[in-house]
């Protein structure tokens, strides 16, 4: 597959999407209860070659954006629980890798769903987020209210957020709140959060390159619903 439009890094990931078999087509209930015609599982880079494919993106992603804007930094990667886990720990491997002397020191983190009462106790497994700056790093956003938990615990555990990168952008507009048409024009998750807190969110991959460049992946009908859930969905940010 040759996508001469994307960095290799992109490329990579998109086959390794493929190759993980972790974009699948039918109908599936997101956690906001929206039926979709497509899901990103994430959990489905478990083999060594695939996830390195997603860190080295993440990295990738995260090495590229310091470059353009050098006043960004950070010293810890959170990885909220459960799939942001493994996203946070290796991708900072991979800056290591990319760039020892700059993320060498970098550290990762995550919460436990439950807290945990005996031996070192709590609920940050990893670096402390005190007094750090912290990205979080996930799998993807839809309504928000995963990267929103996590946000609230870096806040309470007194770090400071000054990023979040996913890999997947659905680039979906928020859920009606109640009273508001569904089918009217709104703004995404991701977009309120940037504006909410100021910050960048980043993405590895969007939902526009799916469709661009695996359009082959799918059926005809899975790829005509996609495009008609796109059309429904799109938020207007
Ligand atoms: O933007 P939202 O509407 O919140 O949905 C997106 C989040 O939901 C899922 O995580 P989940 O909380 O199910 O946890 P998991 O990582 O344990 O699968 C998914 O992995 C995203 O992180
Ligand atoms: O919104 C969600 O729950 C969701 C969407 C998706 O594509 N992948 C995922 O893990 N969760």
């Amino acid at each position: 597959m040759a996508h001469s439009q994307l960095p290799q890094y992109k490329q990579n990931f998109l086959e390794s999407c493929v190759s993980a078999g972790a974009l699948k087509f039918g109908t599936f209930t997101l956690k906001s209860g929206r039926q979709s015609p497509y899901f990103f599982n994430a959990g489905l880079f478990h083999r060594a070659l695939l996830l390195k494919s997603i860190s080295t993106a993440f990295a990738h992603t995260l090495h590229n954006y310091t470059s353009s804007t050098p006043d960004f930094n950070f010293d810890v990667l959170f990885g909220p629980a459960y799939k942001g886990i493994p996203l946070a720990a290796t991708t900072v491997d991979k800056l290591a890798d990319l760039d020892e002397k700059k993320w060498g020191d970098v550290s990762y983190s995550f919460n436990r769903k439950e807290k945990k009462d005996h031996g070192e106790g709590g609920n940050i497994v990893g670096a402390s987020l005190k007094g750090q700056k912290v990205v979080i790093v996930d799998d993807v956003i839809t309504a928000g209210t995963a990267i929103r938990e996590a946000i609230d615990i870096i806040k309470r555990e007194g770090g400071e957020l000054v990023g979040i990168v996913v890999a997947f952008d659905r680039l979906e507009k928020t859920p009606a709140k109640e009273g508001e048409d569904e089918a009217a024009s709104r703004g995404s998750a991701i977009g309120e959060v940037r504006r909410q807190y100021g910050i960048p969110v980043l993405s590895i991959l969007t939902l526009d390159d799916v469709v661009d460049y695996l359009k082959g992946l799918g059926t005809e009908e899975d790829v005509t619903r996609l495009e008609e859930y796109r059309a429904k969905y799109r938020a207007s940010d």
